[in-house]
């Protein structure tokens, strides 16, 4: 039964509720025609539990900006609470969540200055990339472990101070960890496990989610012990010892512990990896179905680069077009496509209706980053849309891959850097062509807690400028 005043919805089955509308062959399309029929605020039964989906940029901005803290609860994934850990993704909007977030962005940010900066950090990893791609010049080759590699590397050199060789097995066991993980996030068996508490004891596929967290957990504890072993107090090299270094000044009411630490490591790594590695393959996928586009980059990067030794960060301020660009990719990528599940922290309202504390809070980015009305080109791929007339580069408001508002995505900063810089350093050098024998790009995009492309291949060619 819904309560007084609380958004509408679909009829719910006995047990299950709405589940087989998210659980579907196409979710987000079934997501489209609910907000069809109900509004941009409707209601969902994950079997008992009452889920608000939000759509559309007005009611995201009331949700998460406006009203960020009625709306910046979370509904920690049972799957991800049962051994052995849960982490700051879906921990709850309370002092423990705000003090890990607070230092995580400052290390973050330190990590980002001096000598030793982010920026370092990414053109280090990228001269591997260069490398493989060198080798391959000519030929074709399939990019799906090469840009998960870089974009682990990125955030393992900030977390535990290494990076590991792209064949490395040990590193291709958790990055397959962590796209098996993001699948299974958002999926079937994980709503099922968490809205039908009958089913846990069976040994049904979520058991696989446990396995892979167990994987992560020992990783991490051993990267933690190796750490005490051979840090020297004060002089921090990368995360895990900025956080030792915290745990020395520990008092009484701190929320700091070692448990604390390993789902840092969980959630940075996780949420760091998978995203921007997917975001990274849609990007090439578009450019090489889209030659006149990649061209058009090229040229400004050329013109705009000249004799530059690298790219830097602030390069892209006099790179609209580029810009443009990596932001349309985003937008079509949806690469988190249900963001991190929310639930209302007190009895609020949204559009007028009513929401009692305790609700699950589904935000739909794609109702946003293909809101009609908000985009020139909503269903097409058209940097335009983040084009003035004059060629400048605009962010419109519906503009949200990070969602928005107190829990935004924590490491937009880096994900931006990493975009651009991988991108524009890849176009300078090499032409990404599709290959002759490919047959037509398929842009649909396989669902989970981040949506990744199918697996494709691309020619690689040496640019003649270079
Ligand atoms: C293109 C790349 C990325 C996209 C599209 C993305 C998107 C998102 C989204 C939609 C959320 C959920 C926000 C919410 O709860 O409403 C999120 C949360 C988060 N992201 Fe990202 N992300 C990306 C890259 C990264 C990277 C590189 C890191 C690592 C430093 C990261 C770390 C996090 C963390 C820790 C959270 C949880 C924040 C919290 O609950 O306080 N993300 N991200």
């Amino acid at each position: 039964r819904r309560p007084k005043n609380f958004p509408p919805g679909p009829p719910a089955w006995p047990v299950l509720g709405n589940l087989v509308h998210l659980t579907s062959e196409d979710p987000l399309m079934n997501l489209e025609k609910l907000r069809q029929s109900y509004g941009n605020v409707y209601s969902l039964f994950l079997g008992s539990k009452p889920a608000v989906v939000i759509n559309g940029v007005e009611a995201m901005k009331e949700a998460m900006v406006t009203k960020a803290a009625d709306f910046a609860g979370s509904t920690v994934q049972e799957t991800f609470v049962t051994p052995p850990l849960w982490c700051t993704i879906m921990a709850d909007y309370g002092s423990t969540w705000r003090e890990h977030r607070r230092f995580n962005l400052m290390t973050l940010r330190n990590f980002g200055l001096g000598k030793n900066s982010m920026e370092d950090r990414i053109h280090e990893e990228l001269q591997h990339t260069v490398k493989i791609l060198d080798q391959s010049a000519g030929e074709t080759l399939s990019p799906q472990v090469m840009f998960h590699n870089v974009a682990s590397n990125v955030i393992c050199k900030i977390l535990f101070g290494t990076r590991h060789e792209y064949d490395d097995e040990s590193i291709k066991v958790m990055i397959q960890c962590f796209t098996e993980l993001n699948k299974v996030a958002n999926g079937p068996w994980a709503m099922l496990y968490d809205s039908v508490p009958l089913v846990r004891f069976l040994p049904l596929p979520f058991r696989r989610a446990f396995k892979l967290m167990e994987t992560f957990l020992s990783f991490a504890v051993s990267r933690v012990n190796e750490h005490k072993e051979s840090r020297i107090p004060g002089e921090p090299r990368d995360f895990i010892d900025c956080y030792l270094d915290e745990l020395d000044k520990k008092n009484d009411e701190s929320s700091f512990s070692e448990e604390q630490l390993v789902r840092q490591l969980f959630d940075l790594y996780l949420a760091g990896t998978d995203t921007t590695a997917n975001t990274l393959l849609t990007a090439f996928l578009y450019l090489m179905n889209h030659p006149q586009i990649q061209e058009r980059c090229q040229q400004e990067i050329d013109q705009v680069l000249g004799g530059k030794d690298r790219v830097t960060f602030e390069d892209r301020h006099n790179m609209p077009y580029m810009q443009a660009v990596i932001h349309e990719v985003q937008r079509v990528a949806n690469t988190v496509p249900l963001s991190a599940f929310h639930c209302t922290t007190r009895d609020t309202e949204l559009l007028g209706y009513s929401i009692p504390k305790g609700t699950m809070i589904i935000q739909n980015m794609i109702s946003v980053l293909k809101e009609e009305g908000q985009w020139k080109f909503p269903h097409d791929f058209n940097p335009e849309n983040f084009l003035d007339e004059q060629g400048e580069f605009v962010k419109p408001e519906a503009f949200m891959p990070f969602s928005a508002g107190s829990r935004v995505c924590l490491g937009e900063g880096l994900a931006r850097m990493e975009l651009f810089l991988i991108t524009v350093t890849l176009l300078r050098k090499y032409k990404f062509i599709w290959p002759e024998d490919a047959g037509e790009p398929d842009y649909t995009m396989v669902l989970g807690g981040t949506s990744t492309p199918k697996l494709y291949s691309m020619k690689i060619q040496l640019r003649s400028t270079q």
